[in-house]
C-alpha cells in the first residue's frame, strides 16, 4: 500500500488543537468524491455544483399542510417565504435550523430533498455525495442529526465541513500560509470567530447570535417600547432598511417607517422609528459578538496576534453588511476591519473550492 501524501492543510489540522475542518468523514469517503456542496444556514440554503457553482439559493423554510393525518410538504424555499405569518390554520411554516443548528430533522429532510432535486433535476439516478457546512462548535448530536437528515433526503456519502474554514476560503484569504488570519462569519443564527493558519483553525469561538436574532431584538423593542407588533419579515425588512441607511451615511435624526399593528388601538398602523433607536438595539445585540472577538484574540498565540495586528479582521456572512458591526469591532479592538465581497456567499464559494480538493 502506498503511503498517503499529506497536504499542508492536513498537517496543519493535526497540529492545531482546535476542531479540525473536516469534522466528520463517512467511511470509505476517499473514493466518493462529493459532487455537491450545501451551505445549510438558519436563513438560507445554498446548493453548489462542482461545474455550475451556486445552483440554488433560497430561504431555509418549509410549509407543511395538516389536512388529514401526517403533515405533508406544501411549499419549500422561496415559495414558503411568501407564506410566513400569513398561513391559515391548516398550514404551518417550519424552520429546519435555529441559531445555526438543526432543530427540526423532518423539515430539514424535506428541504434538503426539495433543494437537491431542484438543483440537479431528475437527470441523475445515483445518490449524490455531498459536503455540508456546519458551525465549528456543532456538537456530535447536532452533526449526527444533520447526517441523518441528509441521508434520509437521499444524499450519498456526506462530509461535514466547519463553516469558518469554508468562509475564509471563499473570502480568498491565504489560509494555507504560515500566517494568522482572523475571520468573523456572522450569519442569521450564529456568529463564528476564528483564527486560521497553515490550512487549519487554530482558535475559534461561536455565539448563537446573528441577523435573525437581531430581527427578533428589533421586534421585541417595537413591542415593549412602542406597543407595536411587527411580523418576522417586517422586522427583517426594517433591519435591512436601517443597514442600507447607515451604509449611505443617513442623517443622525433620520427616521424609518415600519408598518404593523398598534397594541394600543388594535388597528393596523405605521410608526416612524428614529435610526438612533435601532443603533442602540443593534449595539446591545452585537455586544455578544464583540465579547467573542475579544475572547478569541485573548486566546491567540502571540505570533498569530502579530499577523492579525498587521492584517486586520475580515467579516463574512450576510450580517457582515450591517455597518455597525464592523465599526464596533474596529473601535473595540483597534484593528482594521474589512467586509469580504458578497459576504453572504463566502461559505458557498469556499465549499465550491473544496469540491476540487
Ligand atoms: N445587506 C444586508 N444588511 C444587513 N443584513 C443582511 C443584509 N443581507 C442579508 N442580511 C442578513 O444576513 C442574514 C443571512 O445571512 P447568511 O445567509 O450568511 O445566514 P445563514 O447562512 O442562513 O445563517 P447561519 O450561518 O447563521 O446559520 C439574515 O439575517 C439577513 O437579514
Amino acid at each position: 500500500m502506498y503511503p498517503r501524501v499529506m497536504r499542508l492543510r492536513d498537517v496543519a489540522r493535526d497540529k492545531c488543537d482546535a476542531p479540525c475542518y473536516l469534522l466528520t468523514v463517512a467511511s470509505h469517503f476517499s473514493w466518493k468524491r462529493p459532487e455537491l456542496a450545501i451551505d445549510f444556514g438558519t436563513a438560507n440554503l445554498r446548493v453548489i455544483g462542482r461545474d455550475e457553482g451556486i445552483i440554488l439559493d433560497e430561504p431555509s423554510l418549509c410549509c407543511f399542510a395538516h389536512i388529514d393525518t401526517a403533515p405533508s410538504l406544501h411549499a419549500a424555499g422561496i415559495a414558503a417565504q411568501a407564506m410566513v405569518d400569513r398561513t391559515p390554520g391548516k398550514l404551518q411554516i417550519r424552520r429546519p435550523l435555529a441559531r445555526g443548528v438543526l432543530q427540526d430533522i423532518d423539515a430539514a429532510t424535506h428541504l434538503l430533498r426539495y433543494a437537491v432535486r431542484k438543483a440537479r433535476g431528475r437527470k441523475h439516478f445515483r445518490a449524490p455525495h455531498a459536503m455540508i457546512g456546519v458551525p465549528a462548535d456543532a456538537t456530535q448530536a447536532e452533526r449526527g442529526a444533520l447526517m441523518t437528515a441528509a441521508h434520509d433526503a437521499g444524499l450519498g456519502s456526506v462530509r461535514l465541513v466547519a463553516e469558518p474554514f469554508a468562509a475564509a476560503l471563499g473570502a480568498s484569504l491565504p489560509i494555507d500560509a504560515p500566517t494568522g488570519t482572523m475571520i468573523v462569519e456572522c450569519g442569521a443564527g450564529t456568529t463564528e470567530v476564528a483564527v486560521l493558519s497553515l490550512g487549519g483553525i487554530c482558535v475559534t469561538r461561536s455565539v448563537r447570535v446573528g441577523g435573525a436574532t437581531l430581527d427578533k431584538a428589533i421586534a421585541d423593542h417595537l413591542h415593549f417600547k412602542h406597543k407595536f407588533l411587527a411580523g418576522e419579515l417586517t422586522s427583517e425588512q426594517l433591519k435591512l432598511g436601517y443597514a442600507e441607511n447607515r451604509r449611505n451615511d443617513a442623517a443622525k435624526d433620520e427616521t424609518i417607517e415600519v408598518k404593523g399593528r398598534s397594541l394600543a388601538t388594535g388597528l393596523p398602523a405605521a410608526l416612524a422609528l428614529p435610526l438612533t433607536e435601532l443603533d442602540r438595539v443593534a449595539e446591545k445585540h452585537f455586544q455578544q459578538i464583540i465579547d467573542a472577538v475579544r475572547e478569541v484574540l485573548g486566546g491567540t498565540p502571540p505570533e498569530l496576534s502579530q499577523d492579525i495586528h498587521e492584517r486586520g479582521i475580515i467579516l463574512t456572512g450576510g450580517s457582515a453588511a450591517t455597518p455597525l458591526l464592523g465599526a464596533m469591532i474596529g473601535s473595540e479592538t483597534g484593528l482594521a476591519v474589512a467586509v469580504a465581497d458578497e459576504p453572504a456567499r463566502c461559505v458557498a464559494r469556499g465549499l465550491h473550492q473544496m469540491l476540487f480538493d
